[in-house]
């Protein structure tokens, strides 16, 4: 899967003018579409005041409002090869400014020897956990489960790899987005402070046409690639833990003044080397003037998938004994009111890259029975998909 000429030249010169973007495919989709701010990252409001225009959300795990997001304002627009340049409230097919007149000079003169795409060196580097902390990470949660501190969280680790020296960051993206065809894959480019590298198998919410979706997913097993979904089994532990996963969502959507909405699933989803059970949720908003997004996405963010249940304390628990900043891990990602739609998905199979290193973020569920081997083991098994490609 390639980006047309013209798109990775306008980003590679977007980059070397210090302009964030976000470049993705969506899931099961063939072409990239990308955002190009002229200015520096803001801060919006996914849902609600202040949203007419376009933007690619990134937020923190930790946002202290879910709905209050880092963005990419969308200055310049990208579909497929075409790029569209924002003059107000609308787009043009021309450059509009001095600044995306550059990018559009270097879209044009895509046949000259391009530079290969870096990350910044700016960002703070995570602290990595081994295996032997990791293990007794997992055995304090299960011990604080046995108190009787809650029922499951979900605990996570960083763990760096070295990037060949000849590297490109679009080059990667294409590798990424052709070995995960069901996931959302994105390049997201800060400039100075690094980049993230996500092929992610979790919807966080969606609005498009007046219908809101969004989906529970839980339990993680590795499957061999001529294996069929339909073949998995799946402990009842796991049924116990995705169920209550899709009643944390119910509770949300009435929360949000959404009280009818479809329900399908559970089914085994494959994301590459592993199996998922997931459940799918969708609503009429049209139907639901008192839906309010804002409430909805407020809920979901952090979802109990990627804190754990109930959400304070297992939270709590994480602060104290996970030992490092999970940063945009875990929060979410996607563009918000591009073409009248909102796609947010957990940044989930992640990869933040630092200068010539890539930081590999992965986790999983404890709950009360689970153990510290097999919980290691499925952080390895989660690194291998996107660990692959560097
Ligand atoms: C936290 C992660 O996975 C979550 C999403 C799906 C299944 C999960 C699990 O089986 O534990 C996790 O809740 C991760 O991949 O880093």
């Amino acid at each position: 899967m390639r980006l047309p000429g013209n798109i990775g030249a306008a980003l590679r010169a977007a980059a070397a003018y210090s302009m964030p973007f976000a470049v993705w495919r969506r899931p099961g989709g063939t072409d990239f579409e990308a955002v190009i701010s002229c200015g520096a990252t803001a801060r919006r409001a996914v849902f609600g005041a202040g949203t007419a225009q376009p933007f690619f959300a990134l937020n923190r795990f930790d946002s202290p409002d879910a709905n209050i997001s880092d963005a990419i304002v969308a200055d310049i627009v990208v579909q497929g090869s075409a790029l569209r340049y924002r003059s107000g409230e609308t787009y043009a097919s021309e450059p509009l400014d001095d600044a995306q007149d550059r990018i559009a000079r270097a879209a044009a003169e895509s046949a000259a020897a391009q530079p290969l795409l870096r990350a910044g060196a700016g960002a703070e580097r995570p602290q990595q956990t081994g295996e032997a902390a990791y293990r007794d990470l997992v055995a304090r949660a299960t011990a604080a489960i046995g108190d009787g501190a809650f029922r499951k969280v979900v605990t996570s680790r960083a763990e760096a790899r070295p990037l060949a020296a000849d590297h490109d960051l679009l080059a990667l993206l294409e590798a990424l987005a052709a070995k995960l065809p069901e996931a959302f894959v994105a390049l997201v480019h800060l400039p100075g402070e690094g980049a993230w590298l996500v092929g992610t198998p979790e919807s966080l919410l969606s609005v498009r046409n007046n219908r809101v979706s969004t989906v529970a997913l839980a339990g993680t097993q590795w499957a061999k690639e001529d294996t069929a979904a339909g073949d998995v089994c799946w402990p009842d532990k796991i049924i116990e833990e995705q169920a209550l996963v899709g009643s944390y969502i119910r509770r949300a959507f009435e929360a949000g003044g959404i009280h009818e909405f479809d329900e399908r699933g559970p089914r085994t989803v494959r994301a590459a080397n592993l199996v998922h059970l997931r459940s799918e949720f969708e609503a009429d908003i049209a139907r639901n003037p008192r839906a309010a997004l804002d409430t909805l996405l407020r809920k979901l963010h952090p979802t109990s998938a990627v804190l754990g249940m109930p959400k304070e304390p297992a939270h709590s628990f994480l602060l104290e004994n996970e030992g490092y900043e999970r940063g945009y891990y875990t929060g979410f990602l996607g563009p918000v009111g591009l073409d009248g739609a909102t796609d947010l998905y957990v940044n989930l199979r992640t990869a933040q890259i630092i200068g010539d290193t890539a930081y590999l973020y992965v986790g999983g569920g404890i709950v009360g029975d689970s153990r510290p081997e097999v919980e290691w083991e499925e952080t390895v098994q989660k690194t291998k998909t996107v660990g692959s490609i560097f």
